[in-house]
């Protein structure tokens, strides 16, 4: 699914209504439809509704649901913050509940006494926010913050920019964001979430052809038959037909990482896994991995022996292995030599951040994991989420790889700079061992899905089902990378 720019969703307004036969009003009719429909059968009549409308259109709408809530005899307010006067679509929406005697319209309203059983309707500002809220508007906005009851931002929390930095100042925290016909970037970022609750999207039949020829350079990822089909091997299959790849991970005393990226390559379908050992841990290899082969180094306690990988499809280089020097000469040796699909982690990226000249000999089409502690040892700091964006898509252009950048909603960026988003996952996730987890399963279909970023994206998705599935079954604190491995059953299995 595609994110737009606030200037794209205006472009597709426009286009719509001189496209397709539908006026402007009829419009904003059809959207107030959509949110009245998504409303009414979750929060019974018993609901007070209390919508704080702008002049704008987003104050349009606001007004137009209020009078459709009251028509299904809900208990309908409307708080008017900036007065009667405004776009040409809010004054005729204006008019029209003026003609229902039973919606009250206010100038003032008293958030204190109000009934907990209360729904807040955030209509003041949509996609047309152009500066932060100053004044009796934002005071309006803390107010209901503060007020106990249900809120339901319409489009976007007032006080949130759709595609830009948000100041930090005042925005409605809402329960609900009951967004029109594609999301917004502002959406994708962890600083965001509490403003924005839980999202929705909904069709309010916005041209398809318009939006289908939108550039954009984000996306949130859906599975296509594609990813299906590429999963799928001939029906006389043999081990090579799956793919070999190896684990470089861990050493001496560290071997949980390479033996949970090992035990989910084998879940997620590989053929062939192969572990690179110190001689002191091969039995735990073995013990714990029967299917493993064992790629012995020789040194005794950090791994630095550059082995035959020309068979290995895949390669997974980093979690938990260490910064000595013989490491960080077998990682120059891989980078130069290497010439399957090489997914970096951890200890690899940190690697590269400290010695940048690395970074030059990266192959094209490298997937590289970081999460944003990593990250920002590589690109230097940033502020917010925004511009981390920035950060990735330019790595990613410069060097000509893949980056999974782990977060809230997970950023994956191609060699152009296409983001996509992922919006599998919990928070239940975020426990060591998962990233070592998600090498795993990208090492294991790698060598199936061919390019990297689908790699990338299918794997990243599939770790975030395997989790929520996870969540669902043994809760948040007791699930583990390790429960997950086990429930990356039903994540291949829902993509069947
Ligand atoms: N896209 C679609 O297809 C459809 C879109 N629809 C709806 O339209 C919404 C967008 O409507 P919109 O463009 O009228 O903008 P909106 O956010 O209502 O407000 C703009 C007004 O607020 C003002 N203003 C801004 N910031 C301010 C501030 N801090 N403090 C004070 N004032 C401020 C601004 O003033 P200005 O910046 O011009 O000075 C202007 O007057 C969209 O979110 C969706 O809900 C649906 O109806 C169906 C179809
Ligand atoms: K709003």
């Amino acid at each position: 699914m595609k994110i737009l720019s606030v200037e794209q969703i205006r472009e597709a307004d426009q286009y719509t209504i001189k496209n397709l036969p539908i006026t402007s009003i009829n419009l904003m009719e059809r959207a107030s439809e959509e949110v009245v429909k998504w409303i009414s059968p979750y929060f019974s009549t018993d609901y007070d509704i209390i919508i704080l409308v702008g002049s704008g259109n987003n104050g349009g709408d606001g007004l137009a649901i209020g009078r459709l809530l009251s028509k299904l005899n809900y208990k309908v307010r409307i708080l008017l913050t900036m007065g009667e006067t405004g776009s040409p679509d809010f004054e005729e929406n204006l008019k029209r509940l003026k003609l229902i005697k039973t919606v009250r319209i206010l100038n003032d309203f008293d958030f204190i006494n109000a009934d907990k059983k209360s729904i807040y309707i955030d209509a003041i500002f949509g996609s047309g926010l152009s500066r932060p809220i100053k004044g009796e508007i934002a005071s309006w906005i803390q107010k209901a913050n503060e007020a106990s009851g249900t809120k339901i931002a319409i489009d976007i929390p007032s006080g949130l920019f759709a595609d830009k930095p948000s100041p930090d100042e005042t925005i409605f925290i809402s329960d609900y964001t009951l967004s029109f016909q594609v999301p917004k970037l502002a959406f994708m970022m962890a600083e965001n979430q509490a403003f924005i609750g839980h999202s929705e999207i909904l069709d309010i039949g916005l041209s398809k052809e318009f939006i289908n020829n939108c550039l954009s350079d984000y996306s949130i990822f859906k599975i296509t038959n594609y990813h299906k089909s590429s999963l799928k091997v001939a029906s006389i299959a043999h081990k090579g037909i799956r793919g070999r790849a190896a684990i470089i991970a861990g050493g001496h005393a560290r071997m949980g990482a390479a033996s949970l990226a090992a035990k989910a390559a084998l879940h997620s379908g590989i053929g062939l896994i192969s572990v690179q050992v110190c001689p002191p841990c091969i039995n735990i290899i073995q013990i714990q991995i029967p299917e493993a082969l064992i790629l012995a180094d020789e040194n005794e306690y950090a791994l630095g022996s550059f082995l035959d990988y020309e068979k290995q499809d895949a390669l997974v280089f980093g979690p938990a292995i260490g910064f000595a020097n013989k490491t960080i000469k077998l990682l120059e040796k891989i980078l130069s030599h290497y010439k399957g699909q090489l997914i970096l982690d951890a200890d690899a990226i940190t690697i590269l951040a400290e010695h940048r000249e690395l970074l030059e000999l990266l192959p094209k089409g490298t997937i590289l994991t970081p999460h944003h502690g990593e990250f920002k040892r590589l690109v230097g700091k940033y502020d917010n989420n925004f511009e981390a964006l920035m950060q990735l898509k330019s790595f990613c252009k410069h060097h000509k790889v893949v980056m999974i950048l782990k977060g809230q909603h997970t950023a994956i960026c191609d060699e152009k700079g296409f983001v996509s988003f992922n919006t599998t996952g919990n928070n239940g996730m975020a426990k060591g061992g998962s990233g070592d987890l998600l090498c795993g399963i990208l090492a294991g279909i790698a060598p199936r899905v061919k390019t990297p970023f689908e790699t990338a994206k299918l794997a990243v998705y599939l770790h975030g089902v395997a989790g929520d599935q996870s969540l669902k079954e043994f809760g948040e604190n007791y699930m583990t990378p390790s429960t997950m491995i086990s429930n990356l059953k039903e994540a291949f299995k829902s993509i069947e």
